[in-house]
């Protein structure tokens, strides 16, 4: 089916809640069930082992924010599977201590959990002073931490916007700047990766606080490439496609009503793994990249360019349709 016409449907499903009909209201509970991949996803199975040989990362600290859920918990778990001792910081401790008994339980190195709201930067001092004293400055550190919802900006207020963008941008600045001095100071190398988003180049409607924040995260890296490579320092950015985390798709699509739309406009005809984006991290933190610096990496199932093609639509084209279109341009030959 046509991707406007899955949308018009599934919202017509939506609507129908005002006359008391029974659909799906929330994306945890499941009347709309989740968007099946595509027929030509059997061709671009996601591969979820971790990529790089054992022990890539033995004697290493890695530092992920938002390291007790989705993306940020699966990196994690590669991270500690390679022999890295972990650190991971957000808000909720319980979340983190829980996920972090877990990856330990499973891969046999210590995760540390550390509450941390990255937006108070009095509140990431205090968390950095905690890591240095368990473990020493990491070589790798992931800002994964994010907020989002959709929004039309007119609803916006003031503290909505600040609050995706302290998230977001200032407490990615936070973390990267204090943790920068300290290994400067120290004479220590390490590896940033930023997660970013496809967006975050185009800029996007209903998100905008979080394209903004995003695009200011990718501003700073790109600054901080050149001016901080001389002590050691590489920064590198990932940008992922939808990938279905609770996290992401109880904001961004809590009906359930636009993931049908969205599969259809990726060339791979599926959403994106956790394991897939663990592994493009893990690459970029590695001693296999260190060259690596100042690079921008999109990983989105082509979703990006497939969006912006100006032509693209032609693929619901029907080969009878193409007949039709091919001889009457043919027929235009010589005017
Ligand atoms: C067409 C699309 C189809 C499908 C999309 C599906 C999949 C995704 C595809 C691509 C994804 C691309 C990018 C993803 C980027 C991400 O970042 S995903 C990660 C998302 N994860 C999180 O957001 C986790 C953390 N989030 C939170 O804790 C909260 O959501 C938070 C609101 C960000 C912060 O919580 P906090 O408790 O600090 O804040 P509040 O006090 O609740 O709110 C602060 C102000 O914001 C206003 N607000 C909150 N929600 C809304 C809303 N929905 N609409 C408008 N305004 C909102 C709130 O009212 C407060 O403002 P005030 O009232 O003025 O005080
Ligand atoms: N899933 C997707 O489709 C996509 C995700 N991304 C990006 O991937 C990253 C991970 O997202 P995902 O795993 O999907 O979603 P999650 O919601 O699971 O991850 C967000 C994490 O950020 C933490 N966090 C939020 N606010 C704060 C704060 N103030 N201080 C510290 N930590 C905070 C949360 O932990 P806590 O609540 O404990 O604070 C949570 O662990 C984000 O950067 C997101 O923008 C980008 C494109 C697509």
């Amino acid at each position: 089916m046509a991707a406007g016409a899955v949308f018009s449907r599934n919202w017509a499903l939506l609507s129908g809640l005002r006359y008391g009909r029974k659909v799906r209201l929330f994306h945890s509970s499941s009347l709309l069930r989740d968007a099946p991949p595509l027929p030509q996803a059997s061709f671009f199975p996601p591969s979820e082992g971790t990529m790089l040989p054992p022990h890539s990362f033995q004697n290493r600290v890695a530092f992920i924010t938002g390291g007790g859920t989705g993306l940020g918990r699966a990196m994690t778990h590669g991270l500690s599977e390679l022999g890295a001792t972990c650190v991971i910081a957000s808000r909720k401790l319980d979340v983190l201590q829980k996920t972090a008994e877990e990856i330990t339980a499973q891969t046999g190195n210590k995760v540390f959990p550390l509450q941390c709201d990255v937006r108070d930067p009095q509140a990431v001092t205090q968390c950095l002073d905690q890591m240095e004293k368990l473990t020493g400055l990491p070589q790798v550190v992931i800002n994964n931490a994010a907020g989002n919802f959709v929004s039309p900006s007119e609803r916006l207020s003031p503290n909505g916007w600040r609050t995706i963008v302290d998230i977001v941008l200032n407490g990615t600045a936070y973390v990267t700047l204090e943790l920068g001095k300290r290994l400067i100071q120290q004479g220590k190398g390490a590896a940033f990766v930023a997660i970013t988003t496809i967006y975050a180049e185009s800029g996007s409607g209903f998100v905008v606080p979080s394209a903004s924040a995003k695009a200011g995260v990718e501003a700073l890296y790109k600054s901080l490439t050149s001016e901080w490579g001389r002590y050691g320092l590489r920064f590198n950015i990932i940008q992922p496609g939808p990938i279905r985390t609770k996290g992401a798709f109880s904001r961004l699509d809590p009906t359930g009503a636009f993931e049908e739309s969205m599969l259809g406009r990726i060339p791979a005809g599926r959403l994106g793994t956790p394991a897939e984006i663990k592994n493009l991290a893990l690459y970029m933190c590695s001693d296999y990249a260190t060259w690596m610096s100042g690079a921008v990496v999109r990983l989105d199932g082509g979703e990006y360019v497939s969006m912006a093609g100006e032509f693209n639509d032609l693929r619901k084209v029907t080969s009878e349709q193409w007949d039709l279109i091919e001889s009457m341009i043919r027929k235009t030959k010589g005017s």
